[in-house]
């Protein structure tokens, strides 16, 4: 879902657009510090051509990008939409280690369908039948009243392909860490204890896709539950 329209106000401060640097209220866990390999610029490396993968992320990241680009998030500082799928994806490589291309850019592609004109039939044209079905899998039907999307949720969930299940666990730990971070406008203690008591639902069907995320997602409801009891 998208809030419309331009922000008003003076621009988020780094620290409010990065996360605090606190902790629990980041969106992503801090790593720790690699030393990288110094490379010698005068040096060229070996050219890796086998760039398809890269190639197809790449692009669903433009498409999202331009379907999602009048789109804002719910937070107070109606941070870009595309944020939100990108974010899903760097969860997915930061955290669960899923480095499939296919996997990626449907992660990217979650919320074009369900959010944006972009039609199941387009994707599936640009970007193929895995792509696709993995996206409509993920996808709410937005003509239905809000208490069927949700209960829709509940119930087809388990009978989700294991890729689309990895996708949403890491949509929802984006979202709840995300209304962790700041609630959306007009979100109320009791909205919020409401998504977090739905999300537990949801995280039930999609046990056993990826034990680490789904874990993180447990955690984040946890504690949205005791701050907002
Ligand atoms: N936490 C948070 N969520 C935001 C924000 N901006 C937009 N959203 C979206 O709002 C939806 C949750 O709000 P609800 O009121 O429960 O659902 P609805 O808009 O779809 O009716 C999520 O979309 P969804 O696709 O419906 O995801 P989900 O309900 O399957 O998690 C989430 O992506 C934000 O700033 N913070």
């Amino acid at each position: 879902m998208s809030t419309p329209g331009a922000p008003s106000g003076p621009p988020p401060s780094y620290e409010e657009t990065v996360g605090s640097g606190s902790g629990s209220a980041d969106l992503y866990p801090r790593l720790p510090e690699t030393k990288k390999e110094e490379k010698d610029p005068k040096k060229n490396g070996p050219i890796n051509d086998d760039a398809s993968g890269i190639e197809l992320i790449v692009k669903a990241t433009d498409f999202a990008a331009r379907r999602h680009r009048m789109q804002r998030r719910k937070d107070p500082h109606q941070t870009p939409y595309i944020n939100h799928p990108v974010g899903v994806a760097y969860i997915l490589t930061n955290e669960a280690k899923i480095t499939d291309p296919i996997i990626l850019a449907a992660a990217i592609l979650h919320d074009t369908v369900e959010d944006t004109k972009t039609t199941h039939e387009e994707l599936l044209e640009v970007f193929g039948k895995e792509v696709a079905t993995i996206v409509a899998e993920c996808t709410d039907d937005k003509s239905q009243p809000t208490a069927v999307r949700k209960q829709a949720q509940i119930d087809n969930g388990a009978s989700h392909s294991r890729h689309a299940k990895i996708v949403h666990l890491a949509d929802k730990l984006y979202n709840l860490r995300d209304l962790e971070r700041v609630a959306p406008i007009g979100w109320d203690r009791k909205r919020i204890r409401e998504y977090a008591n739905w999300s537990r639902k949801v995280l039930e069907q999609l046990t056993g896709a990826h034990p680490g995320l789904e874990q993180s997602v447990a955690e984040v409801i946890d504690r949205l539950l005791i701050k907002y009891a």
